[in-house]
């Protein structure tokens, strides 16, 4: 089970009163119980674990996917689940932008349209930036007119993150953005989670296996 947040760095608290994050749920999978509780007014809370500890697992239901057995979630003020007060709203009005570890971007879309799908999604919200200011501030501008066959690992992420941040998310869901990329991208990828991170008024959960990048990153640390 994980406890509360350990590791507190300074200047990253959410701009709303409200706790970035106040998550109290237990999530059944065969034959175990995945607990986690994070009370967090930090804009970004990195959920750390070994594999197979349930930390997508736990995205999974605060982005809706799954249901949790028991307890409550809630992002920048707003209950998303309460199992007492039969709360749950589904995953299409939850407001996550979840970037998966796989991506999971349309591989028959350019990149382009990818991007645009996100937009179709912003259900009325103003997003972050445009279309091309997304691709500019993920690095990806000049990779528009391309399928995902034809990117390399860390751009199919930088286009996974752009489609989510276009989609005007209400908060973030990023699971293992760095894995499987060498340091090069690896640094790529943080440098540009930094600057969503100092840029938006977004909560950010962020999933990891890395120490070091979540020393970096976050302000409160859970561990699974
Ligand atoms: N769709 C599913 N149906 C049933 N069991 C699942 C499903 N997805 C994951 N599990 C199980 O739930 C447990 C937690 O898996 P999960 O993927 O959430 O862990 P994780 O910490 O994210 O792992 P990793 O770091 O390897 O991605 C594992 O025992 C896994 O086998």
């Amino acid at each position: 089970m994980a406890g509360a947040p350990r590791h507190r760095r300074q200047g990253q608290a959410c701009p709303v009163n409200a706790l970035a994050f106040d998550i109290d749920i237990a999530v059944a999978r065969p034959g175990r119980r995945i607990e986690v509780r994070i009370a967090s007014t930090d804009s970004l809370v990195a959920l750390v674990g070994p594999s197979g500890m349930g930390k997508t697992s736990v995205l999974d239901a605060i982005a809706g996917l799954l249901g949790p057995a028991c307890g409550h979630i809630e992002v920048g003020g707003k209950r998303l689940f309460d199992a007492a007060g039969q709360v749950d709203m589904p995953p299409e009005r939850r407001g996550a932008g979840y970037v998966f570890q796989d991506s999971r971007l349309f591989p028959h879309l350019s990149v382009e349209q990818n991007l645009a799908f996100g937009t179709r999604y912003a259900d009325g919200r103003a997003p972050f930036a445009d279309p091309a200011e997304c691709a500019e501030l993920l690095g990806i501008g000049h990779l528009l007119h391309r399928r995902p066959r034809e990117l390399s690992g860390g751009e199919i992420r930088r286009a996974a993150i752009a489609r989510a941040l276009l989609r005007a998310p209400r908060f973030l869901l990023l699971d293992e953005p760095t894995a499987s990329l060498d340091d090069a991208r690896r640094q790529d990828i943080l440098r540009i989670v930094e600057q969503i991170r100092d840029r938006f008024a977004l909560p950010i959960l962020y999933v990891s296996h890395d120490r070091s990048e979540v020393d970096r990153l976050a302000g409160d640390v859970v561990e699974l």
